[in-house]
Parts: structure tokens; C-alpha cells; sequence
């Protein structure tokens, strides 16, 4: 793999936690606009490993450099789509987007320009009904697309998704999936995904980072000659090389979970 000039390098990254080894000796090297979807068994430390990056987990040693510089995340816009959404229940799908808009490029209104920019980015996530509804009116899959629209607000070069459509129905999460990744090519990020869902590494992911812990942890870089985020999930489904990969992923995470 070639090494782009903005890569996002982590080098024998360690983490304690009174005491406890949380991550043990991780490196891994993230070139500039790709997302790379993280596959380990539960526990390994894919969470910490996304909290060293967004800032919120310090680590005792190793470095952590972006273009050969130190790399420092506060000082930097990250965009971060956690789990549960995160959404504030007193904010309509609208305000929480463009507050988001506002913290981050440090405005106190928006422009009529920025204002159809978000208007975009909520037709883009198939939202633009739900702009003015609150938490409890939306569906889970509407909640977890403010929430990625939030992300893509923000701004930034980096995009932290902690399993962000594991608690959607299939349907919901191939639209999330689709949607997510046709916003994505209109300002490709550098992305971090995390997922337990094979197929769903398969189907997101430029690099699958399969994570393991064997005197340390190890994250192998699986380049995927699948990836195409201009097909449907069907189409990608259907290429020669879907199934086969899945297996080998599947087969080399059972060996990791002994
Ligand atoms: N704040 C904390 N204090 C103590 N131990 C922690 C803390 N956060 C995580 N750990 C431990 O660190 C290890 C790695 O946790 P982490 O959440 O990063 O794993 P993961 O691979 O994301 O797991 P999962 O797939 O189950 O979400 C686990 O053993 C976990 O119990």
C-alpha cells in the first residue's frame, strides 16, 4: 500500500486503564479519503482503538503522526457517529444538524448558503420530511441518518463510526449503508468503521482491518477487491469474489475469537 502524503499513522499505540492493558502495542497505517471498516472478535479493543483517534482515550506510548507530523485530534474537526445515536431530545432532526454545523466552524447563524448546503445533506440522507421532527417522532434508521448527517456537518477530514447500524432491521441498514456511501463520494473522508457484521465490512469497506490479539494486537489490512461504492449491495452481492471473501473473513475471526 502506498503511503499518501496526509496518511494517519499509529505506531505501537499502548493503553492502560488503572493498570489493565485496554490496548497492547497497535499500528496501523490509514491513508487520506478511505474507509476502512474494522472486523475483531468482542473486546480486542476496536472501540479504544476509535477513541485514541477521536481524542477521548489518551494512550501511554506509541505515536500517532498525520503526514509525518504529530498528530494532535484536538485539534482537528472529527466527525463521530456513535451507537446510540446521540441525539439531544429537545432538538428537532434540523437543529441538531446545523448546531452541530455551527459548534464546529465556530458560527452563530447560519448563511442562506449554509443553510441549503444542510438542506442538501438532508436530501442527500433521504431525510428531508423528518427535518423538523423530534428524536422520539423518528425511527431508529431516521435517528442514526441525523446522526450521520450530523457527522458530515461537522466538517473535517475524519469520520469515526462505532457500529452505527447495528441496532437497524436489514432494510433499514441497506438504505443507511447506500445512503452513507453516496454522501461519502461527494467528499470521500478518511473513515473508520467499525462493524460486527461481515458482510457489512465487505460492502463498506475500501481496507478491512481485521483485528486480533496475539501478544498484542495485530490488525491485518485486507485490501477488498469488491469494494465499489457505486453498486447496490445486490450487485456487490452478486460479484465473484462476495462470497469467498466473506468466508475467509469469517474463518479467520473464529480463529481470532479462540
Ligand atoms: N473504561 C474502561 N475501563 C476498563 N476497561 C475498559 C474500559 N474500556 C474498555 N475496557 C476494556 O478494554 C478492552 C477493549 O474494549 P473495547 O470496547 O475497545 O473492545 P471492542 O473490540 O470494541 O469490543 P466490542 O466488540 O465488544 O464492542 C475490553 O477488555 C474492555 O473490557
Amino acid at each position: 500500500m502506498s503511503t499518501s502524503s496526509k496518511s494517519l499513522v499509529l505506531k505501537h499505540i499502548s493503553v492502560e486503564i488503572k493498570g489493565q492493558q485496554i490496548l497492547d502495542d497497535a499500528s496501523v497505517e490509514l491513508d487520506e479519503g478511505r474507509i476502512y471498516t474494522i472486523l475483531g472478535p468482542s473486546g480486542v479493543g476496536k472501540t479504544s482503538l476509535l477513541k485514541v483517534v477521536a481524542g477521548l482515550l489518551p494512550f501511554s506510548s506509541g505515536t500517532m503522526t498525520l503526514g509525518g507530523n504529530e498528530f494532535n485530534p484536538n485539534e482537528h474537526i472529527i466527525g463521530l457517529v456513535p451507537q446510540s445515536y446521540g441525539l439531544l431530545p429537545w432538538q428537532t432532526a434540523f437543529e441538531s444538524v446545523s448546531s452541530a454545523y455551527k459548534i464546529s466552524h465556530n458560527k452563530k447563524k447560519l448563511t442562506a448558503q449554509e443553510e441549503r448546503l444542510l438542506t442538501q445533506l438532508f436530501s442527500d440522507m433521504a431525510l428531508m420530511e423528518q427535518k423538523d421532527k423530534y428524536p422520539s417522532q423518528l425511527s431508529g434508521g431516521q435517528q442514526q441518518r441525523v446522526s450521520i448527517a450530523r457527522a458530515f456537518a461537522t466538517g473535517g477530514d475524519f469520520l469515526l463510526m462505532d457500529e452505527p447500524f447495528s441496532a437497524l432491521d436489514s432494510l433499514s441498514r441497506e438504505k443507511a449503508q447506500q445512503l452513507f456511501l453516496r454522501r461519502w463520494l461527494k467528499g470521500p473522508k478518511t473513515t473508520l468503521f467499525i462493524t460486527h457484521d461481515v458482510e457489512e465490512a465487505v460492502f463498506l469497506g475500501q481496507t478491512i482491518l481485521l483485528m486480533g490479539d496475539r501478544e498484542g494486537i495485530t490488525i491485518e489490512a485486507i485490501e477488498n477487491p469488491v469494494f465499489d461504492p457505486y453498486a447496490t449491495s445486490l450487485e456487490i452481492k452478486n460479484h465473484d469474489d462476495f462470497y469467498p471473501l466473506v468466508e475467509r473473513l469469517r474463518k479467520e475471526l473464529h480463529n481470532h475469537d479462540k
